[in-house]
């Protein structure tokens, strides 16, 4: 439960603006994980505000601040996909919103964008730091719901955020039309439920058809198409960040993993080598994951908004930067010198 003066502390801190968050938060290049966590549920207010999604749907203030704190309370402290990493995720989506103009230009509808800015914030509430065969493997309660429909933690992830917008005072939708609001849940839950990797490697031909093919903004499929690329996009912006943000972000993967490799073990089955301390290369399975999953993904976005092309060069110069690593890389005397190693 979220308390009263909680929200009304977040309403009173000066209705923030962009540039009193940082000068450099609507570049691509900003790292949102370098934000104090206090002041993210306002700077989520502030993206709102600067959308004029508040006057778009007639969102009340106090409404969206019980509501984003709500959010942030439902997110758990695993090492990885914890409020943070659903902040960063947000961020991303917010900038591809707004610097590729994607509503003005007609790519998406503007219920579109609400719908993936607060699944963005949604995505992954209530994690719990283990993926979706380990819920099969456990017999967690959440496979046992879910289970014969696939995709367990992504179903959750949607019916923990309509509990929470179910919550007294916390519906942002509130003032929307019934078909509206209709239609925007039934967004989130296929945008959520997109955020299953193996979702995502299912339609990789669909997206690579509506790169090769273009954008066709009267399709109602290439509408979706876009939304979910865009949405694993943003899941996967920490590589498209300098260096030691990406390798760091890439670190706390690992450390989740590797928990829940140690718990495998601990219930006598024997961990995938991705999450098997005592096996995995990290630089080797960063290669990898960059190559199979994160270049793609980057790369069409790429093909249809030219302008991103910067993201994947930042992509690639992160994994050469793995080569090195993956080489058991020699220190050279100058890198020694430079402190250049870490
Ligand atoms: C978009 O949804 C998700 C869900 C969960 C995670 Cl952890 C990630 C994610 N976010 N950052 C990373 C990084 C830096 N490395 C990763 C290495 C492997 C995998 C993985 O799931 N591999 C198996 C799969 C290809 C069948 C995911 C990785 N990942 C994204
Ligand atoms: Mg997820
Ligand atoms: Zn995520």
């Amino acid at each position: 439960k979220v308390s009263n003066e909680e929200t009304l502390k977040l309403l009173q801190e000066e209705s923030m603006n962009m540039q009193n968050i940082d000068i450099n938060f609507c570049e691509f290049r900003f790292v949102p994980r370098s934000m104090e966590e206090l002041k993210t549920s306002a700077a989520v207010v502030a993206v709102f505000q600067d959308l004029g999604l508040k006057e778009r749907w007639s969102i009340n203030q106090e409404t969206l601040s019980r509501f984003v704190l709500m959010v942030r309370k439902g997110y758990r402290d695993p090492p990885y996909h914890n409020w943070m990493h659903a902040f960063s995720v947000f961020h991303f989506s917010y900038l591809l919103i707004k610097r590729l103009r994607l509503v003005q230009q007609d790519y998406i509808t503007d219920l579109e964008a609400l719908a993936l800015l607060v699944s963005s914030l949604c995505h992954d509430v209530d994690h719990r730091g283990t993926t979706n065969s380990f819920q099969l493997a456990s017999n967690s309660v959440l496979a046992a719901l879910y289970s014969s429909e696939g995709s367990v933690m992504e179903r959750h992830h949607f019916a923990q955020s309509m509990c929470i917008l179910n919550t007294e005072g916390c519906n942002i939708f509130e003032n929307l039309s019934s078909k509206d609001y209709t239609r925007c849940l039934d967004l989130m839950q296929d945008i959520i439920l997109a955020t299953d990797l193996a979702h995502h490697l299912r339609i990789f031909r669909k997206l690579k058809d509506l790169a090769t093919s273009g954008f066709d903004k009267s399709r109602a499929e290439h509408h979706q198409l876009l939304l979910f690329l865009m949405m694993t996009a943003a899941d996967l912006s920490d590589q498209t960040k300098d260096w030691k943000s990406s390798r760091n972000a890439a670190l706390l993967v690992y450390r989740e993993f590797f928990s829940q490799g140690d718990l495998e073990k601990a219930m006598g089955n024997r961990p995938v080598e991705m999450m098997d301390r005592d096996k995995a290369c990290i630089p080797t399975l960063q290669i990898q994951f960059i190559d199979d999953v994160a270049l793609p993904v980057y790369s069409l976005l790429a093909q249809l908004f030219p302008e991103l092309s910067i993201l994947v060069d930042t992509v690639n110069s992160n994994r050469e930067r793995w080569v090195t690593l993956e080489d058991g890389h020699v220190v050279s005397p100058m890198e020694i010198l430079t402190n250049d190693i870490d």
